[in-house]
């Protein structure tokens, strides 16, 4: 498998620690300031790294402002604390950075299913039909319909808090896909059936919060048979599996979609609504 660094350093692959002389890489110091006579590659090449480059821009104005009037070291009286620390990514950023380039080269390799004429792209109609299967409107239709046809108070209690766990789960989606503003990988073929505005974001992968929650929730509240359960936890999987293969996805997405979609379902239970709430909720109402 090729390297991400060597295949395409200039998108993703590579890390802004990483300069390159001559096809190699070089590590760059992550605790003394850059000096001044540090051959020019490393720095352009700490410029024009997309993901560095966005982690600057997100930087706090003053930041920004002190990093182009503290000519310290730019007017030659040598590097001072201050260039020291702004010359050089803390660690925890360096880490971020590589784990952002890291995902994004692996999820490009693992896109094999993103259109008809990938290697993969025989499989598309099949990750398709999962991701279907992971879809906000049939969850959301076909728990409505239990609900509606339960005819025990056990059933419709059931049913109803997974209504709402589905609703909850829509809802701090767009919220989290709204804030952060993940474009979707490049490769991707926006060709999904009823999505919202937010949905041209990545991140979380939507389908896997709900694959997480619903899978949990039918464990926890309805599936007892050790064969069903297997299954169960093989559909979540494969939805989240689905996401990035078909190239909607980066990894990260997946799993801190997966994440959340684990941690909304403990939140349902603690919201969780009982016939005698529903009366007295229902009875205020009225
Ligand atoms: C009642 C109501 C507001 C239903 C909306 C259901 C709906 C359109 C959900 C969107 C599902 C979707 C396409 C999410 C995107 O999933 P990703 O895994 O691509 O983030």
């Amino acid at each position: 498998m090729p390297s991400p660094k060597a295949k395409n350093p200039g998108r993703s692959g590579g890390s802004p620690v990483l300069g390159s002389s001559n096809g190699r890489y070089e590590f760059m110091s992550l605790t003394k300031p850059l000096n001044r006579s540090s051959p020019p590659h490393l720095l352009q090449r700490q410029g024009s790294d997309p993901t560095t480059a966005r982690l600057r821009a997100s930087e706090s104005p003053t930041r920004r402002r002190g990093s182009s009037s503290s000519t310290g070291s730019a007017s030659g009286q040598g590097p001072s604390d201050e260039d020291g620390i702004r010359l050089n990514p803390s660690f925890i950023r360096v880490a971020l950075s590589s784990l952002l380039a890291i995902d994004l080269w692996l999820s490009k390799q693992l896109g094999v299913c993103a259109c008809e004429d990938s290697s993969w792209g025989s499989v598309r109609p099949l990750m398709k039909l999962i991701e279907i299967s992971g879809h906000g409107i049939p969850w959301l239709a076909g728990t409505a319909y239990c609900l509606y046809k339960s005819d025990s108070a056990a059933g419709q209690e059931v049913m109803l808090n997974l209504f709402m766990g589905l609703m909850l789960d829509l809802i701090l989606v767009t919220i989290v896909k709204a804030v952060v503003r993940r474009r979707r990988p490049a490769h991707n073929r926006m060709d999904m059936f009823a999505t919202f505005s937010v949905d041209r974001y990545s991140f979380p992968s939507g389908h896997s919060t709900r694959a997480a929650l619903c899978g949990r929730f039918l464990l926890a509240h309805l599936v007892l048979a050790a064969p069903l359960r297997v299954l169960v936890m093989l559909w979540a999987g494969l939805v989240g599996l689905s996401r990035v293969l078909l190239g909607r996805h980066n990894v990260t997405d997946v799993l801190f979609g997966f994440w959340m979609g684990y941690c909304q379902y403990n939140l349902v239970e603690m919201l969780w609504l009982s016939p005698q709430t529903l009366q007295g909720l229902l009875g205020q109402l009225a």
